[in-house]
């Protein structure tokens, strides 16, 4: 996992730890894969450090593909699984957490995504006990989309579940929403939000457009490598977009000269939903939605 660099110099140098080395000790952009300062020795030994940044959601947003793309960054360490740390296995421990992590350079950001982080009570609070300073990335999709997204998805796991239309409203013959139901709740962004904007100050929080990252992966990439303090490494030469697939796909993922793309649950057909109801969770959201982007500063143009 040790990753060749420039000068051969095998320094070993005890693990640092979050705190005290800080999101960005030397004051650098992190983009050089060292931080190092003139006179200073480079640490080149790859240790196990707990996350400076976190993909907290959302779910079925595009938080995979985000992952997927920003792992081409030479400066980027991720998590291929979902640790679920901060909304399951908390009482394990920060020590448990780091072990999970991927061993990385000085000067290497390392991340995880678990979608979950972003609608789950204690989380944000959780978070900021481990580090003031963590990056956090949420990317966002339309929330009616993604409600039917979400629902594709429990379907395709538990088919005998009873229609969209029928779990979507409380009374359908009232055209009462049931909030509360999980598809539709994920989608109030702008109340989990607040709780994050507790604990974080929204320039700590970077979005992602989910649609663009669909039709622009380069142009949503380099504004998350800018986030990350990281030169923009990742860009349009690395995608090209798969017309069977009908999403972009990488020319080269990481160790491998093989063009991929995302699998089969990744831009899967959804469900077809009766258009009427598709207009009631437009106006369900619309308040929602522009509350959103006043508290983001950003339109993402959902109708
Ligand atoms: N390049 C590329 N390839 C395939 N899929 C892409 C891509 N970019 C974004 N997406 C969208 O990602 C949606 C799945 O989101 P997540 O990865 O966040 O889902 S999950 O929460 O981890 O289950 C997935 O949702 P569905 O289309 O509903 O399957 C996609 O729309």
């Amino acid at each position: 996992e040790l990753v060749a660099r420039p000068g051969g110099l095998y320094v070993k140098v005890p693990e640092r730890e979050f705190a005290s080395a800080g999101w960005n000790a030397t004051g650098e952009g992190g983009g050089g894969g060292g931080g190092a300062g003139a006179g200073m020795e480079r640490d080149y030994t790859a240790v196990r450090r707990l996350p400076q940044a976190l993909i907290i959601g959302v779910k079925k947003g595009g938080t995979r593909a985000l992952l997927e793309f920003l792992r081409l960054h030479p400066d980027i360490r991720a998590l291929g699984s979902e640790a679920h740390f901060f909304d399951r296995h908390y009482a394990r421990g920060l020590d448990w957490y780091r072990t999970m992590m991927p061993k990385a350079l000085e000067g290497q950001v390392v991340m995880e995504k678990t979608p979950r982080y972003f609608v789950t009570m204690d989380t944000p609070e959780r978070v900021h006990a481990m580090s003031g300073q963590v990056k956090l990335i949420v990317v966002v999709r339309d929330p009616v989309t993604r409600a039917i997204s979400d629902y594709t998805q429990i379907i395709s796991k538990t088919p005998d579940i009873p229609a969209f239309e029928s779990l979507a409203f409380k009374n359908q013959s009232t055209g009462e929403i049931d909030a509360q139901w999980s598809p539709l709740w994920i989608g109030l962004y702008a109340l989990h939000l607040q709780r994050w904007l507790d604990w974080f100050p929204l320039s700590q929080i970077h979005l992602v457009s989910g649609e663009r990252l669909i039709s622009d992966p380069a142009g949503e990439l380099g504004r998350v490598q800018d986030f990350l303090g990281l030169q923009r490494i990742v860009t349009d030469k690395h995608f090209y977009f798969n017309k069977t697939k009908g999403f972009p796909c990488l020319k080269k993922p990481e160790g491998s000269s093989k063009p991929h793309c995302l699998g089969k649950t990744k831009g899967r057909p959804h469900a077809p939903i009766d258009p009427e109801v598709l207009q009631k969770l437009r106006d369900f959201y619309r308040p929602h939605n522009e509350r959103f982007y006043q508290l983001t500063g950003k339109d993402f143009g959902w109708q």
